[in-house]
């Protein structure tokens, strides 16, 4: 393979006149513009030979194709790659050459066919698929749209109703699903799947099986009226669910093109279509949360350095609250065997009811059969001493954030665990150093820091001190993996990278309602803008006792950015405390949906009383814009002293770790990403004035000045970082 190209296809012909294309692009056999290209020659040479009857697309090493080459877009979008023309790959190729060939193909499917690998795949004759493989159009995730057409096959193969749920929720079914659907035509074992799809395309040739295009099927569409009324509805549960994107009705009016129009004028729509949505902004932002995500785990100086992840055999978690529960929970469902230790009885108990409560949900919403539970469950053990420690490879230590209590655990840690076991601390916000203070174990003590709920929530923040070992961060990482989180890697420090960047978030939205700005308004625009929730929203739901526990914590490290609002502690002194409490910022009624509270007015006028700060007339009239840039340019302006004091070594695992931690719309590509979509230097200006007017709280980092005055992106690397990797 040429150095400069991207993946090949090779093809042998066999006596039988079958021609074997084989798609190799590793990892995943994606479809590169080379792949594609030497595709075409293939097909035209096997077109062309006397001794080709018949035509098998398949896969190197156990995968058919993990669809388009992704890259690929981003090439088209930095302009570094020119555009086929539009159509080029879909009608000329895929429809024109391929489906439309006087000789039939089959495509043998094994691993997974995703994206324009099973679009690829529908448009052969027939489809053979091994057990269990994954098949999908999950383009809308990535702000794409089916291109190769998914749209106009799928819901021939399928139906409308199943195409639309498929392709709306990027989620890919099995093998045997497909099967059943009608996507499949056969599922056989790994072994005959080449030889079944070789005798299927020579059994089209002979008639024995009927030679089928699926885009000139029609049996599965209902009639017009049906289709459209489907059309419909899907289109306002997309405008609901997906208010701020466009690609989902772009790809539904592709869809309804081919319905109401013939295939062909959907072809041409969803190319025309598909063109567009690459240039989005929506589009830019989530490739590149695809590629940033899978990033989080190349950590420069500790996996680049030939380290082989120990085997983690059994696992101890100190704590059985809530998030030591969680943590269990996610790690017995991956089958670590667990121990939980607690201080007594009583807190056992309750630790090891939250686990089982943690899966009967699952099994209640029938994810999880019966056996699965009593077999997981099987896996935890309680504990309320160190005895069984002596075995284990790894503690998690999921105290409440207290740290002489910390520091004495990990004393004991180290006496009775082995020498090789990894001392984790969960903590959200304390010093790990402290932590491990009276050990002399500081190369093994390193923070797993969970989101609640662990075993729901991706992310998994691993925090590194100065002394934490390469080898201990490389088993983190590959726990990580296989309990399914996304793990990011940072530097030890208050709060680490997602709490810090969370911090300001929540303290300007204190600041602007202080000075008359709406809490709700503020919400309802930051609810808009893609966040899960607003921060009053969100500061009910983790309680006030976390809420100032954490600003605490802030206070004590970062006083000269902290604006310390009394609305918070006010609240807490009349025993409203949150969602939990039924009264924060809003009120809770037994269902648990919140409505305004007049009387919070009160708690805001006393809370100004205190800080002295008096209404503005033009923070009570904040466009949501301006809600959007003053609650966020601060976050921004954290992410800035992340980055440049190494806490973060990447800009993207910032951008991992505020979509994962904080609910950060992922398609506007994470905070960093979506920062330098508007410039360093207009957020520096807003900051500045800002800070001039209301206080330091605003005041832009040394590095947010810098990069402005350079007019550089905030994202470009940070070349002399005080690397706290
Ligand atoms: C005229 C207008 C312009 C026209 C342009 C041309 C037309 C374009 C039309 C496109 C039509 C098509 O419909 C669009 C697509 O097909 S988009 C792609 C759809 N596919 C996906 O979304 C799948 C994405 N991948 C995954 O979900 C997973 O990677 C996986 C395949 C399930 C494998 O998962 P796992 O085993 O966990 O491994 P990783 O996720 O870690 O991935 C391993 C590495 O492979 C890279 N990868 C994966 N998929 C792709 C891909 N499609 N393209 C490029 N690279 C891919 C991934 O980044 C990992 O790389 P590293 O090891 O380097 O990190």
């Amino acid at each position: 393979m040429d150095s400069r190209t991207k993946g090949k296809t090779v093809m042998e012909v066999g006596g039988d006149g079958v021609a074997v294309i084989t798609l190799i692009n590793p990892p995943v056999n994606s479809l590169s513009f080379d792949v594609l290209y030497n595709l075409k020659s293939n097909y035209e040479e096997a077109l062309s030979r006397n001794d080709v009857k018949a035509i098998v697309i398949t896969g190197a090493k156990g995968k058919f194709s993990g669809g388009f080459d992704i890259s690929g877009f981003g090439e088209i979008q930095k302009g570094t790659r020119k555009e086929p023309k539009v159509g080029y790959i879909s009608i000329d190729i895929i429809t024109d050459l391929l489906e439309a060939a006087r000789k039939p193909s089959v495509a043998a499917i094994d691993g997974l066919a995703l994206g324009g690998g099973l679009e690829l795949s529908m448009a052969c004759h027939a489809r053979i698929s091994t057990p269990g493989a994954q098949l999908g159009l999950p383009e809308l995730q990535l702000g794409v749209i089916p291109g190769f057409g998914g749209t106009q096959r799928l819901p021939r193969l399928v139906g409308l109703t199943k195409a639309l749920e498929m392709i709306l929720t990027s989620k890919p079914v099995r093998a045997e699903e497909g099967h059943s659907l009608g996507l499949i035509d056969a599922v056989v074992p790994s072994a005959e799947l080449l030889t079944t799809a070789r005798r299927w395309a020579l059994d089209i040739v002979e008639r024995r099986k009927p030679w089928i295009s699926s885009l000139l099927k029609t049996d599965k569409l209902p009639p017009l009226g049906e289709a459209r009324e489907i059309l419909k509805f899907a289109r306002g549960q997309t405008r609901k669910q997906a208010p701020n994107m466009k690609h989902p009705l772009m790809c539904l009016d592709a869809l309804e093109m081919g319905i109401v129009s013939g295939p062909r004028a959907g072809l041409e729509k969803e190319a025309e279509v598909g063109s567009q949505v690459i240039s989005l902004d929506t589009t830019k932002g989530l490739i590149h949360v695809f590629f940033s995500q899978r990033g989080t785990a190349k950590v420069p100086g500790v996996t680049d350095g030939g380290l082989v992840p120990r085997k983690i055999k059994k696992v101890a978690i100190i704590g059985g609250g809530l998030m030591g529960s969680g943590i269990a929970t996610a790690l017995i469902l991956s089958n670590y065997p667990v121990i939980l230790k607690e201080v007594n009885e009583k807190f056992l108990e309750a630790g090891i009811g939250r686990v089982k409560a943690n899966l009967q949900s699952r099994v209640r919403k029938g994810s999880m059969s019966k056996e699965k539970f009593e077999k997981t469950m099987s896996l935890l053990k309680g504990s309320l001493d160190y005895e069984s420690f002596r075995d284990v490879d790894m503690v998690i230590e999921a105290v409440i954030e207290n740290i002489s209590l910390k520091q004495q655990i990990f004393a004991d840690l180290e006496k009775y665990c082995p020498q090789h076991c990894i001392l984790a601390s969960n903590t959200s916000t304390i010093d790990l150093n402290k932590i491990g203070e009276r050990t002399k174990s500081q190369d093994r003590i390193v923070g797993a820091h969970f989101f609640s709920p662990a075993h729901v929530m991706p992310l998994l923040e691993i925090v590194r001190t100065n002394h934490t070992s390469a080898q201990v961060i490389v088993d983190l990482l590959d726990v990580g993996k296989k309990i399914k989180k996304t793990p990011v890697v940072v530097g030890n420090c208050t709060g680490f990278a997602v709490n810090r960047m969370f911090f300001p978030y929540t303290q300007a939205a204190m600041f602007l309602v202080e000075r008359g700005a709406d809490p709700y308004l503020i919400d309802m625009a930051i609810s808009k803008f893609g966040m899960p929730m607003g921060p009053f929203r969100l500061c009910d739901l983790v309680g006030f006792g976390v809420a100032i526990a954490t600003a605490t914590q802030f206070i004590e490290n970062f006083p000269e950015r902290t604006y310390k609002s009394m609305i918070i502690p006010l609240m807490q002194e009349d025993k409203r405390a949150g969602e939990a409490t039924r009264k924060g910022f809003y009120l809770y009624d037994d269902k648990r949906k919140a409505k305004p509270d007049p009387e919070l007015k009160k708690y805001i006028e006393k809370a100004r009383s205190i800080s002295g700060g008096n209404v503005d007339p033009k923070l009570v009239k904040l466009s949501e814009k301006e809600i959007i840039e003053m609650t966020f340019f601060p976050v921004v302006n954290e992410a800035c002293r992340v980055f440049a004091e190494g806490i973060a070594v990447k800009a993207a695992d910032l951008d991992i770790a505020a979509i994962m931690g904080m609910g950060f719309p992922p398609y506007r590509g994470g905070i960093m990403f979506w920062a330098d979509s508007m410039g360093s230097k207009y957020i520096y200006s807003r900051l500045d004035e800002w800070s001039k007017t209301y206080g330091d709280f605003f005041k832009p980092c040394a590095f947010l000045a810098e990069r402005a005055s350079k007019g550089a992106p905030l994202s470009a690397p940070v070349e002399q970082a005080r690397s706290r990797l």
